[in-house]
């Protein structure tokens, strides 16, 4: 029996250029993500992108066709070499929860700590039961527990054994959306009290934000972005990404200087460097939140379809041009559909595509 050991701090994580594939077809290619101490990093994209065959590649379940995975300078995975997913030091949770039904709560948590003295093991166990709020919970069965109190201890259970890194597939996929939003803050600061870095996979970019500090959009195999959730929202490389990760349209524009368009809207002025010509064609990226209602406004919009979001209204409204468009407007102006009202546009950066109508 050997004694708790200490915790394992993960350095750096890095993914460097790699091919992995099934029957000599790659699925994912040429990706790189990298994630330091005290980082999640989340893979985002639509189902089928390859984000959960980049999981099992670094959980050493897939080989790689091509480049490196390495872990606080150790290579674990090459064109030629895997080593084995036991010697990684890397926890998983998956979107099925998996809880072995015949063990007691406790058993289940301590299921990865077989080698470890019986004391040091029920002292962990113990530990980890009053982290993830279930004191007391240790001697029943997972079958009496709820969905978000599974997933807890199916958390418990991966990095009881103090992973450097935990792994983590869909694992909120199987919940009802309001039992998610409390239990994804919980999920992170758990592993940030732990000091666990994480990977998370998810196709839904609420989750990523909510839970990530690095972000990769991945399309079709690729990698076509990493960064904050806030880059990654406000300043997308392209117009999938920009579509994949929140609402919003893109509104036709002509260059016209440095910093400045011209639109439907009137003149809009931003900080982004976009590198299109005065006079150019462009597609703006407009979110909801970058379009207000405005009653003194000049620029006017016909709502032709509204939610009521509590807090705030969200209409789309149609613009003289036909263009249709999202509207942001305060719980209190409650319009109907074929209303007119004002609207104006306020954004700090101009994200523009070169235009499709050319
Ligand atoms: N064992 C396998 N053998 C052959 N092809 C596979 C295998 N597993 C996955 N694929 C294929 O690889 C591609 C990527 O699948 P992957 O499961 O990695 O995507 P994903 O982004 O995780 O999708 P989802 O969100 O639906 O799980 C898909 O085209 C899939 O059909």
């Amino acid at each position: 029996m050997t004694a708790m050991p200490p915790n394992k701090i993960l350095k750096e994580l890095s993914l460097n250029s790699i091919c992995v594939g099934y029957h000599d077809k790659a699925v994912v290619e040429d990706a790189s993500f990298r994630i330091v101490e005290g980082q999640i990093g989340c893979l985002l994209g639509p189902s089928g992108c390859g984000k959960s065959t980049l999981l099992r590649a670094i959980a050493g379940f897939e080989p790689l066709m091509a480049g490196t995975i390495v872990l606080d300078n150790e290579e674990l995975s090459s064109a030629d070499h895997v080593l084995s997913p036991e010697k990684r030091s890397i926890g998983m949770v998956f979107q099925d929860i998996a809880l072995f039904p015949h063990l007691t709560i406790r058993d289940n948590i301590a299921f990865g700590l077989k080698s470890w003295a019986k004391r040091d093991s029920q002292a962990r166990v113990d530990y980890l039961l009053d982290l993830v709020g279930l004191s007391g919970f240790g001697e029943r069965y997972p079958h009496s527990l709820s969905g978000g109190q599974q997933q807890r201890v199916a958390l418990a259970r991966a990095i009881a054994p103090k992973p450097k890194l935990l792994l983590m597939d869909e694992p909120f996929s199987g919940l009802d959306a309001k039992l998610r939003e409390e239990l994804v803050p919980d999920i992170r600061a758990i592993l940030m009290h732990e000091r666990v870095s994480a990977i998370l996979v998810t196709h839904d970019q609420s989750e990523a934000f909510a839970m990530a500090d690095q972000v990769a959009v991945m399309e079709s195999g690729k990698i076509l972005q990493v960064g904050t959730p806030y880059e990654i929202y406000h300043e997308p490389v392209s117009r999938f990404v920009a579509m994949f990760v929140g609402q919003g349209d893109f509104l036709p524009a002509v260059v016209c200087g440095d910093n400045c368009v011209h639109s439907d809207l009137g003149e809009i002025h931003g900080d982004l460097n976009h590198g299109f010509a005065a006079g150019e064609k462009v597609d703006l990226l407009v979110r909801p939140d970058d379009i207000l209602h405005d009653d003194e406004s000049q620029f006017k919009g016909l709502i032709v379809s509204k939610w009521f979001r509590g807090s705030y209204f969200l209409y789309r409204v149609k613009l003289s041009s036909g263009k249709v468009i999202y509207c942001f407007a305060s719980s209190h102006h409650n319009h109907s559909i074929g209303q007119e009202i004002g609207i104006r546009v306020e954004l700090d950066h101009l994200v523009m595509f070169a235009s499709n109508a050319r």
